[in-house]
């Protein structure tokens, strides 16, 4: 046996093992007991500054300290004591207080007096309105209750039912998101609930809303009633069917910052624009623009919104490194955006509301709202991701005239103090052309406006709000130009939803696919209007031009369908988007692959074309096979073939026979033969070659001097034709002739290879690698003979100069 390491606590000698235990044993009840006595005796009118005031166990005061958490938060203070006396709590308090560890140390303490060990199953349950929060939440429970020894799980959507399952039923403490909860109470038999002590909801007032309602009904039901409950959120709900719903027992609300002047953080400074809807666009390229070294999230109504502006602004090259995030992506997406945007020092996010709520993203500088937000609530919010914990922040709300005296009135209301600011005339810029140009070249990104149009707009047609929301004092014309769209895509609004239910209905239940209910159209053209073949690209998409990077996108979307409901919080439903209508002419043929595929009659196959037979499954394809130059390039490349003497046609390289081949003798003499005669016959076609071009020159020379002749006889004659740029009776050729001939592609490279620029953090690889080719291209000059003729000479210069 080692000896016992120096510092440590050697066994007492002679005291047999059982004595030592048991006396730990009933160390560790006295422990308890005296952690217990404390916890009633604890003094809620008393101050408590620090966490060591607390009764708190030693794994979790250890856990605080390894976090450096030291001094308590003021709604810390005021909620901790009562939740650690097992009360039911509804917490309210500003973005960025600290409620995250008020419900947190409660949940290790009360489960840690309660001896809850793994047998014992779920002690408690925490539930966050999106996953991003969840993971946060459970990440700062990691950080806290290391030294723990109870287990925790996080369940969001996003993996494996199965996988989840296998876990579920030894988790003590869960983080969770409704939608993926509920799946798991309904469908995972081995999942115990019975005995849970404690339910924590995070942002409780959006838990408890519309979107959510069901869900959360759904697993309250499962709950046992005897439990503790905290509500926890910067606008508490104080509804009473909420709280009859969770059959709250006699709740304590405690609300630090009710009676403050203000309902944001005071280290916060708020200001807003006025920016018709058709310069939004410009004003937020602008801001971005003047604050490139700044931390910034923008947010959008729709997840459409932020897709269009991050395509296009991304072309725009701003010069900051440019996210988005949207409750469509692929959760690993999601992760690794959240993730850069934290550890970036600056750069800009497009976001939906789906950061709105809890995050906590270091040293965020500016929040900018370039959607107005649904209600003074969802602004609060929005704003609380930066002045976070008595840092500084700064927001900005742009606000469209018609919509500027609702806002403020319901912002007064709400407590928030925001004071008007004009963006600098000197440094607003617009960008209207350029997104004009992109949507022309890029029917994709003219496709996405649209679509970020129509759900932009049907955003502002459900909000409930309409002191501050009138959809006909908006300039949608002027919006849809300002995005570069030819002309604003036609709505149908279907009546009856309000934003909120819309916001939160899981994506399954409304349509699936979203163009097949879509109420919505382009412009038809009326039969007898001219259309020009602009009008028809525009009016065009998923043509050849797919670009890449739009099919990966749309994959991502296709891939995320089964997302949970309250991660999809933001996006929008499709029961409106824009549909395609054809042109009446001949381009009605243009329709897309998939339209038809899905639509249309069944696709012809050609065969023998090409290695795979093709299959035309639209009348565009059918039109490209018409075309012989088209064709060419789906046939098969052609096999170079020889002709014998008697006309029959031979492989360049044929396998002679191995037997023939033995015959002749060893292989290596054969080599050394085959290379005798190969230069034997370089030498004697080399000796050709020289004669031939010996008398070309000679030919060359005599023309020249013929032709110097007549030149001199014409000027003689007072007849010269005039020859641009040259001398009289200079030849053409010399000047020509006397640019530099590239010796081999080697020269070329050097000469042309350009310095080594850094990476723009917007190119990626492929891109580069493009460039690089058509480079290439471009620097292969053909220049092995010299030229000879005069057209000959031009090409090469321009070659050259190129
Ligand atoms: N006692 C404390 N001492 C130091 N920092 C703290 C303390 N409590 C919380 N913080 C820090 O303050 C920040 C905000 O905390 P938290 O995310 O819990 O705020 P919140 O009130 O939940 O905000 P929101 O309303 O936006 O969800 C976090 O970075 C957290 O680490």
């Amino acid at each position: 046996m080692a000896p016992p390491t120096e510092g440590r606590k050697s066994k007492p000698k002679g005291r047999p093992k059982n004595d030592t235990r048991s006396l730990k044993r009933k160390r560790d009840v006295d422990d308890l007991e005296k952690l217990q006595k404390a916890v009633e005796e604890l003094d809620l009118k008393a101050e408590i500054k620090d966490f060591t005031d607390l009764p708190l166990s030693q794994t979790t005061a250890s856990g605080l300290e390894a976090s450096h958490f030291k001094t308590l938060t003021d709604i810390q203070s005021k909620a901790l004591p009562l939740a650690l006396k097992e009360k039911d709590i509804l917490g309210a308090a500003k973005t960025g207080s600290g409620k995250t560890l008020a419900f947190l140390i409660p949940v290790l303490e009360n489960l840690y007096r309660q001896k809850w060990t793994e047998l014992d199953g779920l002690g408690a349950l925490i539930i966050s309105p999106t996953r991003e929060l969840a993971i946060q939440i459970f990440e700062v429970l990691r950080k806290i209750g290391r030294y723990h020894t109870f287990s925790a799980g996080l369940v969001i959507g996003g993996r494996s039912l199965q996988e989840e399952k296998e876990r579920l039923g030894r988790m003590n403490i869960l983080v969770c998101t409704p939608g993926r909860m509920l799946q798991h109470m309904d469908q995972t038999a081995a999942f115990e609930v019975d005995h849970l002590q404690m339910l924590v909801l995070d942002e409780a007032d959006r838990i408890m809303d519309m979107g959510f309602q069901a869900s959360v009904d759904a697993i309250i039901e499962h709950l046992p009633k005897q439990r503790q409950t905290m509500l926890f959120s910067a606008t508490q709900t104080k509804k009473v069917s909420d709280l009859a719903r969770l059959s709250l027992r006699d709740p304590e609300y405690v609300s630090v910052h009710e009676a403050a002047a203000t309902a944001t953080p005071t280290t916060l400074q708020q200001y807003y624009v006025l920016t018709p809807l058709p310069d939004k666009l410009d004003t937020l390229y602008s801001f971005i623009k003047s604050n490139l070294k700044s931390k910034i999230i923008v947010f959008m109504s729709s997840g459409k919104q932020v897709r269009f502006v991050y395509e296009s602004f991304r072309h725009l090259q701003p010069g900051i490194p440019l996210l988005h995030l949207h409750g469509r992506q692929k959760q690993t997406a999601r992760l690794d955006i959240t993730s850069k945007f934290s550890a970036s020092k600056n750069s800009c996010i497009f976001a939906t509301d789906v950061v709105a709520r809890g995050l906590d993203f270091p040293a965020v500088d500016w929040v900018i709202q370039m959607d107005c937000p649904e209600d003074a609530d969802t602004y609060i919010h929005r704003v609380g991701r930066t002045a976070r914990y008595e840092r500084a922040g700064k927001a900005v709300l742009f606000l469209d005239p018609s919509e500027e005296e609702g806002m403020l009135k319901r912002l007064e209301h709400k407590k928030v103090p925001i004071q008007r600011t004009k963006p600098r005339e000197k440094k607003q810029q617009s960008v209207k052309n350029q997104l004009q140009n992109m949507c022309f070249q890029d029917p994709e990104l003219k496709y996405l406006g649209q679509k970020a149009f129509v759900s932009y707009t049907r955003s502002v047609f459900v909000q409930k709000d309409k002191e501050v929301f009138k959809i006909d004092e908006y300039d949608l014309e002027g919006y849809a130009a300002s995005m570069g769209l030819p002309g604003a895509p036609k709505i149908k609004f279907q009546k009856g939803d309000s934003a909120k239910t819309l916001k939160n209905t899981p994506r399954a239940a409304l349509s699936s696919d979203e163009d097949s209910d879509v109420e919505t159209g382009e412009k038809k053209p009326k039969k007898d209007e001219v259309r020009t073949k602009y009008d028809r690209m525009f009016e065009r998409r998923n043509q050849d031009v797919l670009s890449g990077h739009y099919s990966k996108m749309i994959a991502e979307d296709d891939l995320d369908k089964d997302e949970d409901q309250q991660a999809d919080a933001d996006e929008d439903n499709d029961f409106l988007s824009v549909k395609r209508v054809l042109p009446v002419d001949e381009d009605k043929n243009s329709d897309d692959d998939e339209g038809v595929a899905a639509a249309g009659p069944a696709p012809k196959v050609i065969h023998g074309l090409g290695k795979e037979p093709l299959v035309i499954d639209s009348k565009r394809r059918e039109k490209m096979l018409k075309s012989k130059k088209k064709l060419l390039k789906l046939k098969e490349k052609g096999t170079k073939l020889v002709f014998d003497e008697d006309g029959i046609p031979h492989q360049m390289y044929e396998l002679e026979d191995e037997e023939a081949f033995r015959k002749q003798g060893p292989a290596e003499m054969q080599r050394a033969k085959f290379l005798e005669e190969e230069a034997a016959r370089v030498r004697e076609a080399d000796l050709d070659d020289k004669q031939l071009a010996k008398q070309k020159k000679r030919e060359k020379r005599e023309k020249k001097k013929a032709r110097e002749a007549a030149a001199k006889a014409s000027i003689d004659d007072d007849e010269a034709p005039e020859l641009v740029g040259l001398e009289v009776g200079e030849d053409p050729m010399d000047l020509l002739r006397s640019l530099p001939l590239p010796e081999d592609d080697e020269v070329e490279e050097k000469e042309e290879r350009p310095a080594k620029r850094p990476k723009k953090w917007f190119e990626d690889d492929s891109e580069d690698e493009k460039k690089k080719a058509a480079k290439k291209k471009r620097r292969v000059i053909e220049a092995e003979d010299e030229p000879e003729t005069l057209e000959d000479l031009e090409a090469l210069a321009a070659g050259l100069l190129s």
